[in-house]
């Protein structure tokens, strides 16, 4: 059946099925589509420490969502050997943000592969460079490059102290490289000076759903359920 619908469209003047291949990708954008379904896609910010690994592992497993981790992808990506795992490595042990084209390839590999339509992506954007790509994404959509807009139905923000984000980083015990006082300081300064903003801009927009983050985790989950359970 399919492959007779495409003998067919094959038979009808080139420009008609671009006419109509665009209109429909158009439309797709216009609705945050990706491969027919509606996506939906919640950025989880919140400085390091704040809880926002433990949170989502408390999403997903009461509500439907994907958890994406931008960090985890990226130390997955350096313990698979690729050939820009030492520079990941490097730019990860100081702190730094990672350059937003390796970040979302893989954020979009993992969205195409998770093939859900629900995704909480944790730690990214964390820089207003890493929104505005992530925002103009583009993809391979109906034979055609285009420019397909992914925008957030909110942004969840854990707000913590900065003491209290040290002390829980300096209590991880995930032998992780950055997770040493020297580079815990030069996050959170990023956090600060690079990460704020993008929260300010969501913020300016009404789409930001502030969290007291320094309460017990079982408590700060409470307050993440309900909003969850308003959204279902
Ligand atoms: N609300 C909380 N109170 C105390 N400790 C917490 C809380 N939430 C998380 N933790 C602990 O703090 C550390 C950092 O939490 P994590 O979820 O990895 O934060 P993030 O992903 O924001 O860096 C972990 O050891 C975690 O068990
Ligand atoms: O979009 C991202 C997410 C993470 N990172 C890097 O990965 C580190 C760890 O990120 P993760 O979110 O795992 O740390 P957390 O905030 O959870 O402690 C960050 O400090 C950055 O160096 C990055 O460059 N871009
Ligand atoms: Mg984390």
């Amino acid at each position: 059946m399919r492959g007779g619908l495409v003998a067919s469209a094959r038979l009808l003047p080139r420009p008609l099925v671009r006419w109509f291949l665009q209109r429909r990708a158009q439309q797709d954008i216009n609705e945050n589509m990706l491969g027919g379904k509606k996506v939906k896609i919640i950025f989880v910010l919140g400085g390091p420490g704040s809880g926002k690994g433990t949170q989502c592992s408390n999403i997903v497993e009461h509500f439907d969502f994907i958890h994406l981790s931008a960090g985890e992808l990226l130390r997955a990506e350096i313990n698979s050997g690729s050939e820009n795992g030492t520079m990941i490595d490097t730019i990860i042990t100081e702190g730094k943000i990672v350059p937003s084209e390796i970040t979302i390839k893989l954020l979009q590999e993992a969205i195409i592969k998770g093939g859900n339509d629900k995704y909480i992506i944790d730690g990214f954007p964390r820089n207003e460079e890493n929104r505005v790509v992530f925002e103009s994404v583009t993809l391979v959509t109906y034979f055609q490059l285009l420019e397909i807009s992914i925008s957030p139905e909110f942004v969840l923000f854990f707000d913590c102290s900065e003491e209290e984000m040290e002390r829980r980083l300096l209590g991880r015990n995930q032998g992780r490289s950055d997770d040493n006082i020297e580079t815990i300081r030069k996050r959170l300064k990023v956090f600060v000076e690079s990460s704020l903003p993008v929260i300010e801009y969501y913020e300016s927009k009404g789409m930001v759903k502030k969290i007291d983050a320094t309460k017990p985790a079982p408590e700060v989950f409470e307050d993440v359920k309900a909003i969850f359970t308003h959204m279902a």
